[in-house]
């Protein structure tokens, strides 16, 4: 890996430039740190916070946000007259994860810490000589510490009241549902006393705002505690939620938001979201090659720029723990050290878990990597990431650049990469160049590492991966299970994302998805029947038109090849003796039982069938006859009605005097009445009015003869089965009626 050019972020200001300026001891611990200057964001926030402004913060990962809430809750408590006594609190800190919130501690720990005097070494060590326990004196009792240390609230925190109280901390540093019962339970209310607060912290307030428990716990701690106190909020990508928190509990707040610029040559400066030294790309690929390419990128990065340590995350906890056991058995990541960390793994199982990861000694030629969830994507301050990947890409678009920021921190160098699928995926990256997040194209690495074009057809070596990985998940049947069990709880994750426009599950290829995950067969998922049905009627479709001679439409992408693995299930084994023992026994009690008789049941739906035939029949049967009586009802009132004119005009009455006639046939005895009627009286009149009126009637002849034949055409189209019956002059609109 390239070496960071500068370790040093963004220049700030000096220390000393602060006003007010700090109290000496805090000042020795930042020396002894080597933070020689301030950050931007500590330089716009720390003096603000020391005095008496709400702050709402936002600055890119790694800028150092945390040191710019640490310092001020020190400096206030310092500066304070009155000390705290047992039993009060002066902050609280709220932090969305355990990983984050023991992070913060630790800041706090290391500060406060550094006011405990060292212990006296006894004197028999200092002498070196044997003493007579009769003549040893007692050693002196231990100073008390000048502020005391903080105390952690997470889950895994033992008896957190014991340590709280001895301790006697006064500053509280929690996730939000652990801090609320700590708080707000019958005990707390009785030990821990807030009417002194001074100040409350929310890191991460976006995502401690955004989701729905940790802001009902965040307000109902922020109800508990005293309006009179200091409220600052943290965050690279602040919300509208944290708008709203605003209104909430914060007076007249300041907001610091660090920009940076991006600097070209020629160009306007523009601004972006993310540090200055993240290099942040995003590679293209089939679904099936992304297992593929997440191999390839790990091996190339430390072998052509000699990273070290690696981060990748996945959508779910279930993903992360099926792809730790599988990449950590493949022969091409043999010298790559994994580590897996996700929430639903054991609280001590996570702190071991990033613990080993932070301090496993890795080299390019032994590189480590942290397979993960979203628990590491926020605050973690991991300072020697190398790369970060991206499998898949975040539910939450916001996510994207707290991923990408576990490296590139304080100033150094560091690369992202994210993954994303060919086609509609390729949009997220001008998704997030609107959102100030710009992505530079990462190609796909072929076979010797080398950049390439994305390959027109399915990289071979996919297919051949799929069979290594199947090798592997058939030493053990937990593997399928949890294969299975990731790969369906990526698809839910999928349909998820708040971009579904971008991310659409109808484009998803399932066949694809299951070689990148080396499935042995595709779960029974119905979403999958649905898919497999649709893409099978597809195929018939394009097979019959071009059994016809005719021509398809050329695929998008063209389908990757799909074959379930031969398996033998019954002997297909768990690797676990127990659990192994429990799947034989109940393959044995299945085998003992009775088989159900389904017999019955089969013979009910043959019956329902049959009858729902028979039904749909009837129906039809009812629509012919139905049609047929209409077609005679109106074939008898046409005859009629003719009839009826014939007589009235027999008998010398106007057509119109017979109170019987249809609306049509009235109609149009009163237009063709009205028409002879023109005539009549313009031959009447003489020459002057008789072109005119001879025009009239003409004109209204004509309207009558257009009309008729339009409706006859009409009927023609239609299949109408009346046209027979149509002869008489004004049959043809009648009929229409009548249909
Ligand atoms: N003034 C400074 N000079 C040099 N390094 C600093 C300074 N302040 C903080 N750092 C270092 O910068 C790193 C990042 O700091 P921090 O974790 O506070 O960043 P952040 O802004 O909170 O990031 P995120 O948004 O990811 O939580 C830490 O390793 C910290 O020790």
């Amino acid at each position: 890996m390239d070496k960071p050019v500068g370790t040093a972020p963004a220049f700030g200001g000096s220390w000393a430039s602060l006003n007010p300026p700090l109290t000496p001891w805090i000042m020795d611990v930042i020396n002894k740190q080597g933070f020689k200057n301030m950050t931007p964001v500590q330089a716009g926030t720390i003096p603000r916070a020391i005095k008496h402004q709400d702050c709402v913060v936002e600055a890119v990962t790694g800028s150092g946000k945390t040191l710019a809430f640490v310092i001020p809750v020190l400096e206030r408590i310092c500066r304070r007259e009155r000390k705290y006594k047992k039993g009060e609190v002066a902050a609280v800190v709220i932090a969305p994860t355990r990983e984050l919130a023991q992070q913060i501690h630790e800041v706090f720990h290391y500060f406060l810490a550094s006011l405990i005097p060292p212990e006296q070494p006894a004197e028999s060590e200092a002498t070196d000589e044997p003493i007579a326990s009769s003549s040893r004196t007692p050693p002196p009792p231990p100073e008390p510490a000048a502020y005391p240390l903080p105390c952690l609230i997470t889950s895994g925190t033992p008896t957190p009241y014991e340590t709280f109280l001895s301790l006697s901390s006064n500053i509280l540093i929690g996730t939000p549902g652990r801090l609320a019962s700590f708080l707000l339970s019958p005990r707390g209310l009785s030990v821990v006393r807030v009417s002194e607060l001074d100040v409350l912290v929310l890191d991460e307030a976006d995502r401690l705002l955004s989701s729905p428990d940790h802001r009902r716990d965040v307000e109902r701690i922020m109800r508990h505690l005293p309006k009179q106190r200091r409220t600052h909020l943290f965050s690279a990508t602040m919300t509208d939620a944290v708008e709203d928190m605003i209104g909430l509990g914060l007076r007249n707040p300041v907001r610091i938001v660090v920009n940076l610029k991006d600097k070209r040559k020629g160009e306007e400066p523009k601004e972006r979201r993310t540090p200055t030294g993240l290099q942040n790309t995003y590679l293209v690929c089939r679904y099936a090659e992304k297992t593929l390419q997440l191999v390839r990128l790990l091996k190339a990065e430390s072998t052509k720029n000699e990273a070290a340590k690696y981060i990748v995350f996945f959508s779910t906890c279930a993903a992360v723990d099926y792809f730790y056991r599988i990449l950590s058995r493949l022969s091409a990541l043999s010298r790559f050290h994994l580590t897996s960390l996700h929430g639903d793994l054991q609280p001590r199982i996570r702190e071991k878990a990033l613990s080993t990861f932070v301090t496993h000694p890795s080299s390019y030629l032994k590189p480590s990597v942290l397979l993960c969830t979203d628990v590491a994507a926020r605050g973690v301050d991991f300072t020697d990431i190398d790369v970060v990947i991206q499998y898949d890409p975040p539910t939450d678009p916001k996510t994207f650049s707290h991923r990408a920021g576990r490296t590139a921190r304080a100033g150094r160098k560091g690369k992202a990469v994210v993954l994303l699928g060919q086609g509609r995926e390729e949009d997220y990256v001008d998704f997030l160049n609107v959102r100030k997040i710009p992505l530079t194209k990462q190609a796909y690495l072929d076979a010797d590492l080398e950049e390439s074009e994305t390959p027109s057809s399915l990289d071979q070596e996919a297919v051949n991966l799929l069979g290594e990985i199947r090798k592997i998940v058939l030493t053990d049947r937990e593997l399928a299970d949890k294969g299975a069990k990731s790969f369906v709880s990526s698809y839910r994750a999928y349909s998820k994302h708040e971009a579904s426009f971008i991310f659409r599950l109808q484009d998803l290829d399932f066949y694809s998805l299951g070689i990148a995950y080396g499935l042995l067969r595709l779960p029974g998922m119905p979403e999958i029947k649905d898919w497999k049905r649709k893409k099978e009627a597809e195929a018939r479709r394009r097979a019959k038109v071009i059994a016809e001679g005719g021509e398809v439409e050329v695929k998008e992408r063209e389908d990757v090849p799909w074959e379930d693995a031969e398996v033998d299930y019954d002997k297909y084994a768990y690797a676990s003796k127990t659990r192994e023992v429990a799947r034989l026994a109940t393959i044995v009690q299945k085998a003992s039982e009775p088989k159900p008789d389904y017999s019955e049941a089969r013979a009910k739906r043959k019956i329902k069938a049959e009858m729902r035939e028979a039904w749909s029949e009837q129906k039809e049967r009812k629509d012919k006859k139905e049609e047929r009586r209409s077609k005679k009802d109106a074939k008898k009132q046409f005859e009629w009605e003719q009839a009826q004119i014939a007589l009235a005009e027999a008998e010398g009455q106007g057509v119109l005097a017979n109170s019987d006639l249809g609306p049509i046939a009235r109609a149009r005895a009163e237009k063709r009445a009205k028409a002879e009627k023109a005539l009549g009286d313009a031959q009447e009149r003489g020459s002057g009015d008789d072109e005119e009126m001879g025009t009239e009637y003409k004109a209204m002849k004509k309207e009558l003869r257009e009309e008729r034949v339009a409706k006859r055409a009409k009927k023609d189209v239609g299949g109408g089965g009346l046209s027979g019956g149509g002869g008489g002059g004004g049959g043809g609109g009648m009929f229409d009626d009548l249909e």
